[in-house]
């Protein structure tokens, strides 16, 4: 397990975020100046009530939707600066997401689901990394198969084998077991463990669930978009006492 000191660099870093939404009543702040920055090579989580802005950070951190002010660093690229076309770039080629709901291509076969980002890249698609992705998820023999053929579980191994085919420098995952049952989602959270331990990866994710967290190696907890608590090499049971502290 990586230490998590302050000196290990960040793959991404967030320095003084804030977001608002519109509403009849003016707007409404949902991230408030947030400082944060998810370690290399290191499982970090990020938990809090509902609607205490967690995906919005998420995105914000992704490239998949800007900040009012602040910086979002991946690397030396400044995303809230980036214009759109660059951050498509940006987002294709070293970026990496898993949704809650797998969001494959139910008319592509699971072969073509993951080949899907390199074709983006409009790189030649080697048949021998598509399925060396798949075999890093234990689902080789399924690349003929359609989405609808697979369990919840299994689509979800897909959708992580088509982040790590491109080989982004950061994976976002927002509730990545959230549909799944408690067996399928402990499979999922070994995966992304794997991805980190194995492979070298960074994963961020947005997660409810305690025992999720406690794969991590670091749990940020937010609340009313801010950041009000850390948590190093977590257990399940000191997750949960800190959520009922934040969520009183
Ligand atoms: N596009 C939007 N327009 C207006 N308000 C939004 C928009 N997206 C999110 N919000 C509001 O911002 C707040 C934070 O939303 P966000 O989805 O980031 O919270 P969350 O912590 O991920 O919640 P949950 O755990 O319920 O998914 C909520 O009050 C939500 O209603």
């Amino acid at each position: 397990m990586p230490l998590l000191t302050d000196i290990q660099l960040p793959a991404v870093q967030l320095a003084a975020v804030s977001k608002s939404y519109p509403s009849s009543a003016g707007p409404v702040p949902v991230l408030r100046e947030v400082s944060l920055g998810f370690p290399q090579r290191a499982l970090t989580a990020v938990m809090g009530p509902s609607g205490s802005g967690k995906t919005t950070l998420l995105n914000c951190a992704a490239g998949l939707d800007k900040p009012d002010t602040g910086k979002v660093l991946l690397g030396e690229t400044d995303l809230a600066a980036c214009g759109e076309r660059e951050l498509t770039v940006v987002r294709r080629s070293r970026i990496g997401f898993v949704f809650q709901q797998f969001n494959l291509l139910p008319m592509l076969t699971v072969y073509e689901n993951v080949a899907l980002p390199l074709r983006l890249q409009r790189g030649r698609v080697r048949r021998e990394r598509v399925m060396e992705a798949l075999r890093q998820v234990g689902l080789e023999d399924k690349a003929g198969r359609r989405p609808a053929q697979l369990s919840g579980g299994q689509q979800q191994r897909v959708a992580i084998a088509r982040t790590l085919v491109a080989e982004p420098e950061i994976v976002f995952a927002d509730e990545p077991t959230g549909s799944l049952d408690r067996k399928s989602g402990r499979q999922i959270m070994e995966l992304l463990r794997d991805t980190v331990d194995r492979a070298g990866r960074t994963v961020a994710m947005v997660t409810h669930d305690p025992a999720a967290a406690a794969c991590a190696d670091r749990v940020v907890f937010l609340s009313d978009g801010q950041v009000v608590g850390r948590l190093d090499h977590p257990t399940a049971e000191a997750v949960a006492r800190q959520l009922s502290l934040w969520e009183r």
